[in-house]
């Protein structure tokens, strides 16, 4: 048996640059860690089936899942005869942009190379993840980096200056397919990589700041105004920088003390129901 952490993650920048012949677009996105994390216990089956037990009731519990479609993947590349049965202990939102399912898809495809002693690389995983989905390349190695390609060529560089996120998700879900499906690519807003990778680089919180942006938000913007707001609330309440996270609509702020993250949180009440102090991880391999 084996227990492994499953950490949501934000994105710093997100960029589209085109739609590609197979339907997905060409991307450029600052993706970090943050310590919000599912729990996952997995546990060998000797008769070979995969079993899904979760605490979410709105998580499938069949092959839709992507830690069930993790496993299958293990299963069939290499040959494994045993099962597992995976209890996944759901703390990040659903549909909320923060790559919840592609984070427990990521830590199960860890966790089984390790109970089933396959000794694949990280990047054979990263790899074997990106078949699942976008985002799970990225969330097999967690900690910063800069996403390229449909999101699965990764980069890593160095963890952003420590600060506390604020994390809020409206009562919606969003689909990833839709919001994408909507974007008009001749009026994207485009962040600039560039300067947030040069902030980055130079431990420069201002310009972390001052340089988030996301190409989305736009799209999931016009299809639910009610993110706007809570992104306006965030900066009223006293963030630094308000930005939505991946296809949303989860929008977090930055701050860097603990005092104003309070305030934050406690003036959100009533506006949002699910709202998380958090801190950026930033590093690789420090939740597991
Ligand atoms: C927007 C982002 C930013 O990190 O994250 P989330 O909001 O989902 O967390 C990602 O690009 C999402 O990645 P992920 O959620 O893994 O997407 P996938 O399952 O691969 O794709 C779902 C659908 O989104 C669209 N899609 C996804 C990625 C991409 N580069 N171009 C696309 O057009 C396609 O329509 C695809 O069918
Ligand atoms: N382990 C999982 N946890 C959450 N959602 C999952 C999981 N496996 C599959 N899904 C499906 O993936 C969809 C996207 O969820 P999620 O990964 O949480 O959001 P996002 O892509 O916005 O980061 C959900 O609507 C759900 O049906």
């Amino acid at each position: 048996m084996l227990y492994v952490k499953a950490p949501a993650k934000i994105n710093l920048t997100l960029d589209v640059l085109h739609k590609r012949n197979d339907g997905f677009h060409e991307v450029e996105m600052i993706m970090t860690t943050v310590d919000l994390a599912d729990r996952i216990k997995l546990e060998n089956r000797e008769d070979g089936e995969i079993l899904i037990a979760t605490t979410d009731q709105f998580v499938p519990n069949d092959q839709r899942n992507f830690a069930y479609q993790a496993a299958q993947l293990l299963q069939t590349k290499y040959g494994v005869k045993q099962g597992v049965t995976i209890t996944i202990e759901k703390e990040i939102p659903i549909a909320a942009g923060l790559a919840g399912g592609s984070s427990d898809a990521a830590a199960t495809l860890r966790g089984l190379n390790t109970l089933w002693k396959l000794n694949l690389s990280l990047d054979r995983l990263a790899e074997l993840g990106a078949q699942i989905g976008s985002d799970v390349s990225f969330c097999v190695y967690g900690g910063t980096a800069l996403a390229t390609g449909r999101g699965e060529k990764i980069q890593e560089i160095a963890a952003p200056p420590s600060c506390w996120v604020v994390l809020a998700k409206p009562k919606i879900g969003v689909s990833t397919a839709e919001i994408y499906g909507g974007l008009q690519i001749d009026q994207v807003k485009h962040p600039n990589t560039q300067a947030m990778l040069e902030a980055i680089d130079n431990d420069d919180y201002e310009g972390m700041c001052q340089n988030l942006g996301n190409a989305l938000e736009q799209v999931t913007f016009h299809l639910y105004p009610e993110v706007v707001s809570l992104k306006e609330q965030i900066k009223r309440f006293g963030a630094d920088a308000v930005l939505m996270s991946g296809s949303g609509p989860t929008v977090y702020g930055l701050v860097d003390t603990e005092l104003r993250v309070s305030r934050i949180v406690n003036g959100l009440r009533g506006f949002c129901d699910e709202v998380y102090a958090v801190r950026l991880v930033g590093e690789r391999n420090l939740l597991d």
